[in-house]
């Protein structure tokens, strides 16, 4: 296919996405489905277009005042990819599968002409009814914030040090760009390309298959890392979902002691089970909701991690489309989830016990307030300082820019060039 013909077919896609509100994936698949001529270079070029064009949705839609799937994808195009005006009129009349060639109108508007400022959520990228969250974390940083959550987000790797080394999977993954995070001693990052680029398939690695590294972003990595899970320890990991920050604890307590996986959802805890096989885990006890409960445990943990059910703001890069999807009840809904979550995961702390508490989020609603809330009903837990863990486990690193009195802290991508993620540790009473 040439440009024409994948401009095209991205309009498509995007007009699927935002008239039956179906989520990009499966709107992306059913086109491939459909038009099995195209090959997988047209595949990534359409994903990528229709994913760009919902990451800077307000910024163009504001800018060009027209927010049609047409506007955007071709904006997208001659702006966010800088392919420039002219070579899009050149590419929309030289295709016949390409859409209708730019009218006068839309020509001046593309070159920017008579276009005011936007206001700054729609810079930002970011929906309004967020924007009073996002300025009262942000201040003054709150657009630079909400652009950095708008662009590509690398992807990540977890050295699985249960099974191997950072230096020498470099070595191997040499070919595919990975290099050494800035901060997680175990992370491989391997940059996004612009554009209709492509990164590496790192799950057909052979290091992939037999274990050595994991797919996760260094945020997830640093979380994990905070928590300080020591070899010999009893951990709960409370909502642990298909095995992600279970498997990182368990390579830092280096098999030794127990770790307990649990999730209320069994579906989301089914993948766990082939996963610790490939990392060679072997100190966890996947705890099947409907076959157990967790009453032996009350009381008895060293640790535990507890990565909460969020609205994900802080992964908007990698979701662009959830961006737009979020609404108020279900920000409500996630409140409600986490405080219910803190109060069932806190009982099996044991005194002196820590409980580390998770979003990937960047709203202070599910982060600091939550925090706030939780210390207030619960007076047998005190705050530790996530701030002092960073420190200590990242000696050499900057510290984190966000980051409350207490001490809990916010990863963002503008800051810590990762993911959006908060952290706060809470200590029991001995
Ligand atoms: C952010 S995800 C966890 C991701 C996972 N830790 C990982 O690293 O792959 C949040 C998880 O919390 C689970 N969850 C929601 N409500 C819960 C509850 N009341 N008790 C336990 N888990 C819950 C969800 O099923 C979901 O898997």
């Amino acid at each position: 296919m040439k440009d024409g013909g994948r401009l095209a077919a991205a309009i498509e896609v995007l007009t699927e996405v935002e008239t039956r509100h179906r989520p990009v994936q499966i709107a992306l698949r059913d086109w491939g489905a459909a038009h099995r001529f195209a090959g997988s270079g047209d595949r990534t070029a359409i994903g990528n277009l229709v994913f760009d064009a919902l990451r800077n949705k307000a910024s163009l839609a504001a800018s060009l005042e027209d927010g049609t799937p047409r506007a955007l994808i071709l904006a997208t195009y001659a702006l966010t990819w800088e392919k420039g005006v002219p070579a899009l009129t050149e590419v929309l009349t030289q295709d016949q599968h390409a859409p209708a060639g730019l009218t006068d109108d839309e020509r001046d508007r593309l070159a920017g002409s008579g276009n005011g400022e936007p206001a700054a959520y729609a810079q930002a990228d970011v929906p309004e009814w967020l924007w009073p969250g996002f300025q009262s974390v942000f201040g003054d940083r709150a657009v630079e914030e909400g652009r950095a959550l708008a662009q590509r987000a690398p992807v990540d790797l977890r050295t699985n040090t249960l099974k191997s080394d950072r230096d020498k999977l470099l070595k191997r993954l040499a070919h595919t760009g990975a290099q050494p995070t800035a901060l997680s001693p175990v992370g491989m990052r391997i940059e996004a390309k612009p554009g209709s680029g492509r990164v590496p398939h790192v799950q057909a690695e052979e290091g992939y298959r037999k274990g050595w590294f994991e797919l996760q972003d260094e945020a997830s990595q640093l979380a994990a890392l905070l928590a300080q899970a020591k070899p010999g320890e009893q951990v709960l990991d409370y909502c642990a979902g298909g095995g992600g920050k279970t498997l990182a604890l368990a390579a830092a307590m280096q098999n030794k002691g127990q770790l307990y996986a649990y999730d209320a959802d069994r579906l989301r805890l089914a993948p766990i089970h082939e996963r610790l096989q490939r990392a060679g885990a072997r100190n966890i006890q996947v705890r099947d909701p409907a076959s157990s409960n967790l009453e032996d445990l009350a009381g008895q943990m060293d640790l535990v991690f507890m990565d909460a059910p969020c609205t994900g703001t802080g992964v908007w890069r990698r979701r662009p489309d959830s961006k737009w999807r979020l609404a108020e009840k279900a920000l409500a809904d996630r409140i409600e989830d986490q405080r219910h979550v803190l109060e069932n995961a806190s009982r099996y702390v044991k005194p002196g016990g820590r409980l580390v508490y998770v979003t990937c989020s960047v709203l202070p609603a599910e982060n600091e307030d939550q925090a706030e809330w939780f210390l207030k009903n619960t007076p047998d837990f005190k705050p530790v300082s996530a701030l002092e863990a960073w420190k200590a486990a990242l000696p050499n690193a900057q510290e984190p820019r966000y980051v409350t009195e207490r001490g809990d802290l916010l990863m963002t991508p503008a800051s810590t060039g990762t993911d959006g993620f908060f952290v706060a540790i809470f200590e029991r009473n001995p």
